[in-house]
C-alpha cells in the first residue's frame, strides 16, 4: 500500500477521524506549515498502522461481528464455568425471591386492616429482600470474577502470540506502533471485561428475571399481558438502532485514544532530542490535536451511551402511563386491586432486565471494536517457524555460511542483498562495511532468522539454519545492536538478561563484565551490580551502555557474536576500552562486526564490503600497506 503524502496540518484532524467530516475546533495559533510537515508524516503513518484492523472487519455484517467476536472470547468463558454456574444459581434465587416478593405485595394491599397479618407478612416481605439483595451481591461478584478472569487469560494468550509474531509486523512502514499495541493489550481489554460482564448478567440472570416476570403477568390477566407485549419490541427495536451507531462511535473512540497513546509512546522515549531541537512547542500543538480528536470521539461515545437509556426509559413510560389507563379501562372492573397491583409491580420489575438487555447490547457493540482489534494481534500466519522436524543444537564451533542469499523486504521493493556469498570459518573475525542502508543488518536479520531469504540458504557448522529450532540457533549468537537497547533495572539483570525469570549466574555476570571491560565502571556506581540504571539506561554513558551490552551477549555464552558498531562517537577512552572488549571476545568466539571506524576494520582477519546488495572482499593487503584512507572513503569509515 502507498501512503498518500500529506503536507499540510490541516489534514491532520480529517485523517485521523476516518475522513469524516469532523473538523475541531482547533484553540492554538498553527505553527507555519514547515514546522509541522514531518510529524504530519508520524501521524499518519500512526493512523494507517491502526487500519488494517478496521478495514479487516467492514465487509462483515452487525450480527456476524458479533458472533465472531463473541467466539472470540467463548474459550476463555468456558474455562470459568464454575464462578459463572454459581453466579447464575444466585440469580434464580434472586429472581425467585422478587416473584414471591410481588405476590406478597399484591397481598399485603388486601389486608392491611388486619396487623397482625400484615406484621407476618411484612417480616416474610423483609426476609426476601434481604435474600435477594445478598443473592444479587453474589450473582454480581461471581460474574465479575469470571469476566476479569477471563480478559486476564486473554491479556496473556495474545501477549504470548505477539511475540511470536514476524519481525515484520513491528518494522518497516507496515508496522503497527507500539504504543498501539500497549493500548490495545491494556486499555482496551479492560473494556472487554465490562463487555464479558454485560453479557454473563444478561444471559441467564436478565432472561431468568423477564421469563418469571413475563409469566406472573400472564398468569394474572393474559390480555392485559398481550397488550404490555407491544412495549418490549419497540424497545428491542430502538436499541438494535442505536447500539449500531453506538458499535461505529466506539469504533472511533478506540482508535483515537490508541493514536494518542501511540503518540507518548513515541515522544516521552524522544524526550532528549525533543529538547535539544527546542520543538516543545510543536510537540504539544501535536498532542493537542490528538488529545481534541480523542476528545471529540469520546464525548460523541459518552452523548450516545448516556442517550440510550433515556430513550428506553422515555417508551418504556409513556408506554406504561397508556397501558395502565388503557388496562383499568378494559378490565373494566373484572380485576381487583390486589392482582392489578401485582400485575403492575410485575411489569415495573419487567423493564430492569429489558434494560440489561439493552445495557449489554451497548456493552457488546462498544466492545466489539476493542475484541477486534485484541485479537488481531493475535491473528497471523507466521512467515518464519520451526519446522516439524526441526533440531536443537547443543554446541557448535562457529562456522557460518551465507549461500547465494538474495532478499527484499517486499515484493515492489528492491532487492536490499542480491546473491551473498560469505564463508566465515570457526574463530574467526570478520568485518562488514559499507556504505549506510547497504544490507549489513538484512545480513545479520537473516542469521538470527528474523526474515528468512528469498532464496538461497545460510548454514551454521554446516546445519541449514532453517532445520535448526529458532530458539536453539538464536542461543547460538549473541547480538550487540547497534541502537543498544537496555531495560530499566539493575546492571546484574541486564547483563543476566536470559536468565531474569529462573535465577541469575552472578559469577557468570561479573565474568561477562570483565571480558566486556565494564566491571570497572560498575564497581564505583552506588550499588555496584545492584544499581537501577534508569529507564533505557539512562543513567550511563555511551561506552558503558555498549559494555554492557555486549557482556549480555557474553553472559548467554555464544559461538557467534554479531557486533553492531555505535556511529555515534565515543571518546578515546572509551572507544579504547570497547575495543579492548572486542579484542577478548574475538580470542575465542566468531565474530561478524559490522564496522563504521577504521580501527575497528584493521582489528578484523578479513573485511567484506556490502553495497547495493553485493559483496565483494577488500584486499588484506590493501589494510596493510597503509592505504587506509583510501579504504576509509570507500567503505564509509570514521577515521
Ligand atoms: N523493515 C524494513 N522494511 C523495509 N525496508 C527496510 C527495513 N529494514 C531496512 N530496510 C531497508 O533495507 C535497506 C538495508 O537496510 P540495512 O539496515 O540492512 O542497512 P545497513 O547497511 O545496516 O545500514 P546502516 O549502516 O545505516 O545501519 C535500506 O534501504 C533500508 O531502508
Amino acid at each position: 500500500m502507498s501512503l498518500p503524502v500529506i503536507q499540510s496540518p490541516l489534514f491532520l484532524g480529517t485523517t485521523l477521524n476516518h475522513n469524516r467530516s469532523t473538523d475541531f475546533n482547533f484553540p492554538l495559533k498553527l505553527p507555519p506549515k514547515s514546522l509541522l510537515r514531518p510529524p504530519s508524516f508520524i501521524i499518519l503513518r500512526t493512523t494507517y498502522a491502526s487500519r488494517p484492523a478496521a478495514a479487516k472487519s467492514l465487509p462483515l455484517d452487525s450480527f456476524s461481528r458479533t458472533i465472531s467476536a463473541f467466539a472470540c472470547i467463548k474459550p476463555y468463558l468456558q474455562s470459568e464455568w464454575k464462578p459463572i454456574l454459581q453466579a447464575w444459581t444466585f440469580s434464580a434465587i434472586s429472581v425467585f425471591s422478587l416473584s414471591r416478593m410481588v405476590t406478597k405485595s399484591g397481598n399485603i394491599s388486601s389486608i392491611l386492616n388486619d396487623f397482625h397479618t400484615v406484621r407476618g407478612e411484612g417480616l416474610v416481605l423483609a426476609i426476601l429482600v434481604l435474600v435477594r439483595l445478598v443473592s444479587s451481591y453474589f450473582q454480581q461478584a461471581l460474574l465479575w470474577e469470571a469476566a476479569l478472569n477471563s480478559v486476564y487469560r486473554v491479556r496473556v494468550s495474545v501477549f504470548e502470540k505477539l511475540l511470536e509474531r514476524d519481525l515484520a509486523f513491528f518494522e518497516g512502514s507496515d508496522g503497527v506502533l507500539a504504543g498501539d499495541i500497549a493500548y490495545r493489550i491494556t486499555a482496551e481489554a479492560s473494556d472487554i471485561s465490562d463487555t464479558v460482564f454485560a453479557l454473563l448478567n444478561t444471559i441467564v440472570p436478565s432472561t431468568l428475571q423477564l421469563a418469571v416476570m413475563a409469566a406472573q403477568m400472564l398468569a394474572i390477566s393474559p390480555a392485559l399481558s398481550l397488550i404490555s407485549a407491544v412495549v418490549i419490541p419497540s424497545i428491542a427495536l430502538v436499541t438494535a438502532y442505536l447500539g449500531k451507531r453506538l458499535r461505529e462511535i466506539s469504533q472511533n473512540a478506540h482508535l483515537s485514544i490508541a493514536m494518542l497513546a501511540a503518540y507518548l509512546n513515541e515522544v516521552i522515549p524522544s524526550i532528549l532530542f525533543v529538547k535539544s531541537s527546542s520543538t516543545e512547542w510543536s510537540e504539544s500543538v501535536r498532542f493537542n490535536r490528538l488529545a481534541l480528536a480523542d476528545l471529540s470521539a469520546r464525548l460523541k461515545k459518552k452523548k450516545m451511551k448516556a442517550l440510550v437509556p433515556q430513550i428506553v426509559q422515555v417508551i418504556y413510560f409513556g408506554a406504561l402511563s397508556v397501558f395502565c389507563v388503557g388496562s383499568l379501562v378494559l378490565s373494566g372492573g373484572t380485576l381487583d386491586g390486589c392482582s392489578l397491583i401485582s400485575f403492575i409491580t410485575s411489569l415495573v420489575f419487567l423493564i430492569e432486565p429489558i434494560q440489561g438487555v439493552g445495557k449489554a447490547y451497548n456493552e457488546l457493540k462498544e466492545g466489539e471494536p476493542a475484541i477486534e482489534r485484541l485479537f488481531d494481534l493475535a491473528r497471523f500466519e507466521p512467515q518464519v517457524n520451526n519446522k516439524q522436524d526441526a533440531i536443537d543444537i547443543n554446541s557448535v564451533t562457529g562456522e557460518v555460511k551465507f549461500c547465494g542469499i538474495s532478499y527484499q523486504y517486499r515484493d515492489d521493493f528492491p532487492l536490499v542483498l542480491n546473491g551473498v556469498d560469505l564463508h566465515i570459518k570457526a574463530g574467526e573475525t570478520v568485518a562488514l562495511v559499507g556504505p549506510s542502508g547497504g544490507g549489513k543488518t538484512t545480513l545479520v536479520k537473516l542469521l538470527l532468522r528474523l526474515y528468512d531469504p528469498l532464496c538461497g540458504c545460510i548454514y551454521i557448522d554446516d546445519f541449514n539454519i532453517r532445520s535448526i529450532r529458532l530458539e536453539s540457533l538464536r542461543r547460538h549468537i549473541g547480538l550487540v545492536s547497534q541502537d543498544i537497547i537496555l531495560f530499566s533495572g539493575t546492571v546484574a539483570e541486564n547483563i543476566g538478561y536470559k536468565d531474569l525469570m529462573t535465577e541469575i549466574d552472578m559469577e557468570r555476570v561479573e565474568h561477562a563484565a570483565k571480558v566486556a571491560n565494564a566491571d570497572e565502571f560498575i564497581r564505583t556506581l552506588p550499588n555496584g551490580y545492584e544499581t537501577n540504571i534508569g529507564p533505557r539506561g539512562s543513567m550511563l554513558s555511551g561506552g558503558q551502555k555498549q559494555r554492557l551490552a555486549i557482556a549480555r551477549a557474553l553472559y548467554q555464552n555464544p559461538s557467534i557474536l554479531v557486533l553492531d558498531e555505535a556511529t555515534s562517537a565515543l571518546d578515546s577512552r572509551s572507544e579504547l576500552l570497547v575495543r579492548q572488549a572486542v579484542e577478548r571476545v574475538m580470542k575465542n568466539h566468531t565474530v561478524l562486526i559490522i564496522a563504521h571506524r577504521l580501527e575497528t576494520v584493521l582489528m578484523a582477519e578479513r573485511v567484506f564490503r556490502l553495497d547495493d546488495g553485493k559483496l565483494e572482499e577488500i584486499a588484506r593487503s590493501s589494510l596493510v600497506r597503509g592505504d587506509q584512507q583510501l579504504l576509509a572513503s570507500a567503505a564509509g569509515l570514521v577515521v
